[in-house]
């Protein structure tokens, strides 16, 4: 179809969305030796050992054990003993019941060892509990004196799923309990209520947690001194590794020169890194963050395209060479979209030629799919939004489901992830599995409550706010409740699905239910960290990848 674009004056809209807060701060950390860039490497070493030692020398019948593997995950530095961690797992599960009966009314220890269970996929039975309620079936009102092991329960209770009463009472009970106990704790345990609090270790990105957990974890006068350091070493190895990563695509995203060539589009590179960085951390998955982070800051831009800037009869053209996808299209577009076009090509043909040389290039395809599937969704919303209709809200989550991205997202997550992922899981992936469209409706939800003033005065498609509102009769109070009954109990799909799952491998899991702790972080009390991203993102991204540990 011929479009005849940019010789009349079009009426163009704009968001004055701020520009990078970042520019080129990144670029100054180009790699300058490519092997062995971190000082302290051999002291890592060695610390690396001699935690494992301690590790698998510890009997894992020992209460103890639970809470050494706890401190491990949560200084983000289990990555290492991944094996040894399951091993221990495996015969604790096998131990489940006798363990549970020798602790007696341990609160602390029963609730440590049903979520490291639950948190590595063993499907650990929420029984336990029922030892500490009175007769009536309520929670002794006694527990609410010990404070560690309220702090165990709550985050324990966030790893409930459908059907499980006992963890819906326990995360109330606690949640209710857990604040007016701060005045009277520790530091340690009370600065660990009060993070708890704003979000329990479910919901918490593994970085963030790592750098917050570190500093109260020296706070802690029983502190294991080697960990500690291992933790500290490590956290700012993998920082400089990260600055590196993050180096080589600010160079890349500087030649799309988003400021000149896209003005009215976020330009927000490092954010999108952080977000991917949310996604896996782990040095293993470096290629899969340079494909995810490349793909999900093209994606930002052309969402702005479709919500901002493009006039209707250009997006349909736009879609359409998206669908074709092929160079030859180029021809066809403006030449704002000429870039983004072209940009969007270049990444996946280099995807496609780095993974042939490993036989996986059809993985791309998967990836293009979702992209192209992507792409129809928004070209969607931007015909509702240019005609002035409001969907009735099942009408519009069908398709804001998909435009949340995190179909893409989760499918291009697995692109770069190495050579264990089959062709099964890729389909898998691509069927909107429970797990996908659980992280979609919090994604889709919480974004909505938060963009929702902003998008309604800059003009965008109705989000679900209005869509509930117009089709119930509603006040818009009372769509957030029922949206954040929505997204707890999207929560609780996520939590039933990484249960005993043979089908598809952990570490693809563990990809969904990363992006949906992103939005949690992002979206969350109904702010848009993303697009106003100059003050708390900028902050957080500052204690992530800027500022190293004090050793
Ligand atoms: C999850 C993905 C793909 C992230 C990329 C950046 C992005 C599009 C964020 C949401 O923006 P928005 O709040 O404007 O989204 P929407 O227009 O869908 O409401």
């Amino acid at each position: 179809m011929e479009v005849v674009v940019e010789k009349l004056p079009v009426p163009r809209r704009s968001a004055n969305y701020h520009p990078s807060v970042w520019g080129d701060h990144f670029l100054a950390y180009a790699p300058q030796h490519k092997e062995n860039f971190f000082e302290g490497e051999g002291e890592l070493q060695r610390l690396r050992e001699e935690v494992r030692k301690m590790l698998t020398e510890t009997p894992d019948e020992f209460p103890g054990k639970l809470d050494m593997i706890d401190t491990i995950q949560r200084l983000g530095v289990s990555y290492h003993f991944e094996s040894e961690i399951e091993a221990s797992l495996q015969k604790i599960f096998d131990a489940y019941s006798e363990l549970n009966h020798k602790d007696g009314n341990d609160l602390h220890t029963t609730a440590l060892r049903f979520r490291l269970l639950r948190q590595k996929g063993f499907h650990a039975s929420c029984d336990v509990f029922d030892k500490f309620k009175n007769p009536e079936g309520d929670f002794k009102e006694s527990l609410a004196s010990d404070a560690r092991g309220m702090l165990s329960l709550y985050e324990a209770a966030n790893f409930g799923v459908h059907g499980e009463k006992v963890l819906d009472e326990a995360l109330k009970f606690t949640s209710d309990n857990l604040e007016s106990m701060v005045p009277n704790l520790s530091n340690f345990l009370a600065a660990q209520v009060v993070q708890a609090l704003r979000a329990p270790i479910q919901k918490t990105l593994t970085r963030l947690g790592a750098r917050q957990y570190i500093s109260l974890y020296q706070q802690h006068e029983s502190h294991d001194k080697l960990l500690l350091k291992f933790a500290k070493l490590d956290f700012n190895k993998l920082q400089k590794l990260h600055q590196k990563e993050l180096s080589g695509l600010t160079k890349w995203w500087k030649g799309l020169d988003v400021a000149t060539n896209l003005p009215f589009a976020r330009d927000r590179l490092v954010e999108c890194y952080f977000w991917v960085l949310g996604v896996y951390f782990e040095p293993k998955y470096c290629f899969a963050r340079e494909v995810l982070t490349k793909v999900i800051s093209i994606t930002s831009i052309i969402d702005d395209i479709y919500d901002v800037y493009a006039t209707p009869d250009e997006l349909i053209v736009f879609t359409d060479a998206i669908e074709r996808w092929h160079i030859n299209e180029l021809d066809r577009l403006p030449s704002y979209m000429k870039h983004c076009y072209r940009a969007l090509l270049d990444i996946y043909k280099e995807f496609e030629e780095k993974l042939a040389k490993e036989g996986q290039s059809d993985r791309v395809n998967y990836s293009k799919l979702e992209m192209k599937k992507l792409a129809k969704g928004y070209l969607q919303e931007a015909i509702w939004f240019h005609n002035g209709y409001v969907p009735k809200v099942e009408e519009y989550m069908k398709v804001a489901l998909v435009t949340a991205g995190y179909m893409m997202l989760a499918t291009t997550s697995m692109v770069g992830m190495g050579d264990s992922l089959t062709a099964q899981t890729f389909d898998w992936v691509t069927n909107e599995p429970l797990i996908v469209r659980a992280a979609s409706v919090i994604g889709r939800l919480m974004d909505d409550m938060a963009g929702h003033e902003l998008e309604q005065e800059g003009g965008h498609v109705a989000t679900a706010v209005e869509c509930y509102v117009n089709e119930y009769g509603v006040t818009k109070r009372e769509a957030f409740d029922e949206f954040n009954k929505q997204v707890a109990n999207a929560w609780k799909d996520i939590n039933g699905e990484c249960l005993n799952s043979n089908a598809v491998p952990m570490a693809v899991l563990e990809r969904v239910v990363n992006l949906a702790k992103v939005i949690n972080l992002l979206y969350k009390d109904e702010e848009d960290w993303y697009t106003h991203s100059a003050t708390k993102l900028k902050d957080t991204i500052t204690t992530a990848l800027i500022d190293p540990i004090p050793m």
